[in-house]
Order: C-alpha cells, then sequence, then structure tokens
C-alpha cells in the first residue's frame, strides 16, 4: 500500500502540490485542443478517452471526489476507520500528525490503550534516521493504529482522511524539530512548521464537525527571555533561533484561526522532553551513543563558562499533558467557514520545573552507561542556543492536574535500558 501511496503522492519538500482544481482545468484544456483540432480522428479519440474515464471514475466513485485513488480505496478507508473506532464511553477520535515521531507515538499509543481511535499521518522524512521511525510504525500497527504515509502540506490527503473520519480532535506534532538544524535548513521548517501548520489548519477550518486543535510548541519561544520560571504571560518576542521563530509563528497563526473560524487550540510549549524511543539528534541520545562507542562529546558552555542548563521533561509526562489537554480542550465552534461563538484559545508550559545542567546531564548518562565520556567543552556558538530553560507548569497543573512524576536520573536511566535494547551494547545498528 504504502508504495502504491508514493506514486499517487509524493508528497516529500520540494514535490509539486496537486490542487483540487488542476484536474478539472487539465481536463479543459485538453477538450479545447481537441476542437480545435478540427479533425474527426481527434474527435473521435476524444471521446473515446471521455468515455474511458467516464467509465473508471464511475466504477470507482463512492461519492467522495478523491476516492478514485487507489491510495484511497475501500480497504484503505476500512483500515483508516477501524483504527479511528472509539472503544469506551465519551471517548475521542484523534488524528496525530507526526505519529512516527517520538512524542507522536507515544501519544498515540497511550490514546489507544485508554479506547480512544487513533489516526497518525507521517511524512517519515529523514532529519533523523528513518529506520527508527518505521520501528515505531510497526508498534503502532502492532497495537491497530494505523499511520498514513504523508505530509501535512498535502491538503487532499488530509481531506480524504477527514472525508473518511470525523475527527474529534487533532493532536498535532509533525514538524521540523531541532534547534540548530535550523541554520543548515532553514526552509524545512518553513515548509512543516508555518506552510504545513497553516494547511493543517485550513483542512481543520472547513471539516465539520470542526475538530479541537492541540499542538506542539516548544519552550525555545521564550527565547532571550531572563526571567525565570518561564511563564506563559512573560515575553516572547526574542527568539535565539529560526525554529524558535517559528513555533512562535505557529502561535500566532493559530490564533487567527481560533478567533475567524472558532476552532479550538491548544498550544504546548514543550520543554527539552526525553526518553525512550527518543531523537537520536538531540544531545542526551547521541552523548549516549558517543559514549557508548568510546567517541568524544561536545559540550557547549555559556558566558562566562557558565555551564548550560534544560528542564528536561519526561515523555510519560509529556503525554499525560496532552491527554490532560485534549480532555479539557472543549469544542470548536465554527462551521461552514465561519465562526458560531467564542472556542479556546489556550497555551501551556509542560516541563519538569526542575533544570539540570548539561554537564550534570553527562554525569547521569556516564552512570548508567558505567561508562567515562570523553568531554569536549565549547563555548556556546551562536547557532540558535539559550542559556537555560526553566518552566512555570501551574497553568496546565490548575487546568488539568498536570504534575510531572519523573526526574532526570529515573528518566534516563529507562531511555538507556531502552537504548541497550533496542541498538545493543555496541551500538551495531547505529548510523
Ligand atoms: O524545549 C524545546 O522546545 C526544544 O528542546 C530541544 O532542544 P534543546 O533544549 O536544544 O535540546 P538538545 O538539542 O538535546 O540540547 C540540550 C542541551 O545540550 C546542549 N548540547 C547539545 C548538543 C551538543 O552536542 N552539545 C551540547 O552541549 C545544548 O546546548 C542544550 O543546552 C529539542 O531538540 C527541540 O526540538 C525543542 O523542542
Amino acid at each position: 500500500m504504502a508504495s502504491l501511496e508514493d506514486e499517487e503522492f509524493p508528497s516529500t519538500p520540494g514535490k509539486v502540490k496537486i490542487e483540487r482544481s488542476h484536474h478539472h482545468h487539465g481536463f479543459v484544456r485538453q477538450f479545447s485542443l481537441v476542437f480545435s483540432s478540427n479533425t474527426g480522428t481527434m474527435l473521435i479519440w476524444a471521446l473515446f478517452l471521455f468515455a474511458l474515464t467516464a467509465s473508471f471514475l464511475s466504477f470507482h466513485q463512492t461519492g467522495r471526489t478523491y476516492s478514485y485513488f487507489s491510495w484511497a480505496d475501500r480497504r484503505w478507508e476500512n483500515e483508516v476507520r477501524m483504527s479511528a473506532q472509539i472503544q469506551r464511553p465519551r471517548g475521542m477520535s484523534v488524528l496525530v500528525t507526526g505519529a512516527a515521531g517520538f512524542v507522536g507515538s507515544h501519544v498515540a499509543l497511550a490514546l489507544k490503550k485508554r479506547g480512544d481511535g487513533v489516526v497518525g499521518i507521517d511524512n517519515f522524512n529523514d532529519y533523523y534516521d528513518p529506520s527508527l521511525k518505521r520501528a515505531r510504525q510497526a508498534m503502532l500497527k502492532r497495537r491497530g493504529i494505523t499511520l498514513v504515509e504523508g505530509d501535512i502540506n498535502d491538503a487532499k490527503k488530509l481531506s480524504k482522511l477527514f472525508d473518511v473520519v470525523a475527527f474529534t480532535h487533532v493532536m498535532h506534532l509533525a514538524a521540523q524539530a531541532g534547534v540548530r538544524y535550523a541554520m543548515e535548513n532553514p526552509h524545512s521548517y518553513v515548509h512543516s512548521n508555518i506552510a504545513g501548520l497553516v494547511t493543517l489548519l485550513e483542512v481543520c477550518k472547513a471539516a465539520d464537525p470542526q475538530p479541537s486543535i492541540v499542538w506542539a510548541s516548544s519552550s525555545s519561544v521564550y527565547g532571550l527571555n531572563d526571567k525565570v520560571p518561564f511563564s506563559e504571560l512573560d515575553r516572547t518576542d526574542q527568539p535565539a533561533s529560526l525554529y524558535a521563530a517559528t513555533k512562535k509563528a505557529g502561535e500566532e497563526i493559530t490564533h487567527t484561526y481560533n478567533h475567524i473560524y472558532g476552532l479550538s487550540i491548544t498550544g504546548l510549549r514543550f520543554f527539552t522532553v526525553y526518553g525512550p524511543w527518543g531523537r537520536p539528534d538531540m544531545a542526551y541520545f547521541s552523548f549516549t551513543r558517543n559514549i557508548l562507542q568510546g567517541k568524544p562529546i561536545t559540550v557547549y558552555r555559556g558566558k562566562d563558562r557558565l555551564d548550560l542548563a534544560r528542564d528536561f521533561t519526561y515523555i510519560d509526562d509529556i503525554v499525560k499533558g496532552c491527554l490532560g489537554s485534549l480532555d479539557t480542550s472543549g469544542k470548536s465552534t465554527g462551521s461552514g467557514g465561519r465562526k458560531r461563538g467564542p472556542a479556546l484559545y489556550r497555551i501551556f508550559n509542560l516541563g519538569n520545573t526542575s533544570p539540570v545542567t548539561v554537564p550534570s546531564l553527562v554525569g547521569i548518562l556516564e552512570k548508567h552507561l558505567k561508562m567515562k565520556a570523553k568531554k569536549r567543552f565549547v563555548d556556546m556558538p551562536g547557532n540558535g542556543d539559550v542559556p537555560f530553560t526553566h518552566a512555570n507548569i501551574s497553568s496546565a497543573q490548575s487546568e488539568f492536574g498536570y504534575r510531572p512524576a519523573t526526574d532526570l536520573e529515573t528518566g534516563l536511566k529507562k531511555f538507556v535500558r531502552w537504548y541497550l535494547s533496542y541498538y545493543g551494547y555496541h551500538g551495531k545498528y547505529v548510523k
């Protein structure tokens, strides 16, 4: 199925996006050419082609505009519907974008486990080793979760999903993550975090009923803010990286969709999420790999050789925050492109409330791995990093009882156990 899907809908960045109307225009253009040619043969050919197309369409047509595409046949629709089936009273059906990702796969599993319906979408890009994403996909598959391969910039695919399932909620976690990579590939951030977000919002706005949306913003929006701990009311207009800027833009963009179309929106500012099945580009992950392989690690240091610190947050706590947000998100109020009343617009910090320095993080890893790291201290390059993060979580706490329960020592122990079981001690499968 996946390969057919690829042929029909190339959805990687830079590839052509097909608009709904293009097919129609193409058709009309073809006909005007035929009629202007004025030869009998051409006319017969045109009629023949028309008959062929019409019979093809009527054979496959199931009342939906795009159901004649092979990826969206009956079997595919049934699979998607099954995956979205709600299995508890007052449950929800959730479209999880970025479901092959770190947070996405964990949230999808947690929702399914408690009886909610879940369908995932992911473009499986190669920002980091896609085989890890495939392994997460296999894990979801075993639990009955279907993951559709597609990009959130593909409006047709998203609309089709909403045609098949009346999703009550969207958990939007598809994004270009990573703070420092933004200097290497700025456009991938615009593609996913801005263009993709708008495409998704347009589809949600048009859906009837509209879903409620919970999505991932980032602690990085606090940028150069130095008032601690970071509260949602603090200024976020001094981003230090393009990544942060696109997440901040997302907060503003979602606000307009809430304001104009009545979409219920909750933005979650995640604070350096870590844990089993994590992202290989993140420091705790790559440090683990390098320590095990006897390779040096680079530890950044701030101004005046000050240690950098992060409010590292364990994945299970983040998952609880995501589910709590979904449960309290209320309904979207719009239909037919107009809002019928006010809908919730919320932003929450999801952190751990106890920052740890990067050298301490390395110390904990050394302990769990029973190996010494070869540390190279380097002055923090001006590539978007902020010196520290620290979340005030009182808002999420009072709204849905968010209370992080895993400290870095415990969380890293679980990560290391997973890492060794997945990659083995010598990391022979690591690229
Ligand atoms: O909260 C977020 O919203 C973000 O969290 C995460 O960003 P960061 O907090 O920067 O995490 P991460 O890269 O693990 O670096 C951790 C620390 O190690 C330091 N660091 C990093 C690499 C290195 O080689 N050496 C080093 O000292 C580095 O200077 C930093 O102090 C997500 O990746 C990001 O997608 C976003 O979601």
